[in-house]
């Protein structure tokens, strides 16, 4: 794939598993997160093992002075972006929202929402100018369905949801793409920042049941990247076989 892939969160999870999937099939690609070491790390692993090009914009994808000129600062070679991968996204906490903090919450509004749509405003008018681009989203089952413990959430995924749409109805009549992935549940380091840090309470989010991992969503994620330029992959619900909703599943 000769495409220039902005990848967001890409130090973790399934932001690294895009990173690997898009590294194997040659595509370039920017990866952002705030861990720098991380990054690097990647960085290394995916120029040793595929020969891929890569550049690091590291900044936190809330700040939107420092996604501006994180932007402006990529050298002209790297400017054309193909697909913008927007899964930065966390939540902490899994308090009612009647007794949750509003100053963490502040923080998976801004992340999960505000950064979705800032990096998307940045980047979206030079693919629409170069008649070219796919925006690929990482929404969630919780987008679907509120559950208990994760009002807020699952009201930024739902966002998520209708910012994907919303977009695709903007871009109708240019040959850009945009795609919402949905995963359910996946094993990552998502749920021990959920649990602020609690390992044994992360770990039984995926007690009986085989999670998905970051490298299987990242295969949707290319799926829907790969198919011919004339089909569009809207959205994608993707789960382990023993979920059926956000809440049921059938653990062994
Ligand atoms: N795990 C799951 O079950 C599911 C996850 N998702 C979604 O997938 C996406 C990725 O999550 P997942 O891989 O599971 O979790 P991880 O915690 O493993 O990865 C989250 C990534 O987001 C980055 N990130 C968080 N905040 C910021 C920020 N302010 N600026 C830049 N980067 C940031 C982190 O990097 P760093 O800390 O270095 O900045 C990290 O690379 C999220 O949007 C999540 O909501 C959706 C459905 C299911
Ligand atoms: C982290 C997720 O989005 C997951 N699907 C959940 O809702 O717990």
């Amino acid at each position: 794939m000769d495409k220039i892939v902005f990848i967001t969160g890409a130090s973790s999870g399934i932001g690294a598993g895009c990173a690997r999937k898009f590294a194997s099939q040659g595509a370039s690609l920017i990866l952002n997160a705030r861990n720098v070491n991380k990054l690097s790390a990647l960085k290394e692993e995916l120029e040793k093992q595929y020969g891929t090009e890569i550049y690091l914009l590291p900044f936190d994808v809330r700040d939107r002075k420092a996604a501006t000129s994180a932007l402006e600062s990529l050298p002209k070679e790297w400017q054309s972006i193909d697909i913008l991968v927007n899964n930065a996204g966390l939540v902490i906490g899994t308090d009612k929202e009647q007794e949750g903090s509003l100053d963490e919450w502040d923080i998976v509004i801004d992340t999960n929402v505000k950064a979705l749509l800032a990096m998307t405003r940045l980047i979206v008018p030079g693919m629409v100018e170069r008649k070219r681009g796919h925006i690929i989203n990482i929404g969630s089952i919780a987008g679907d369905a509120a559950y208990p413990g994760g009002s807020v959430y699952c009201a930024t995924k739902a966002a998520v949801k209708a910012l994907s749409d919303g977009l695709r109805i903007d871009l109708v009549d240019t040959p850009l793409r945009v795609t919402n992935i949905k995963p359910g549940l996946v094993e990552t380091n998502f749920s021990v920042i959920r649990f602020r840090g609690d390992k044994e309470k992360a770990d039984n989010v995926y007690k009986g049941i085989r999670p998905l991992t970051g490298d299987d969503i990242a295969e949707t994620v290319y799926f829907a990247a790969s198919v011919p330029e004339y089909m569009q992959i809207a959205e994608m619900l993707v789960m382990p076989t023993y979920q059926a909703t956000g809440t049921i599943v059938s653990r062994k």
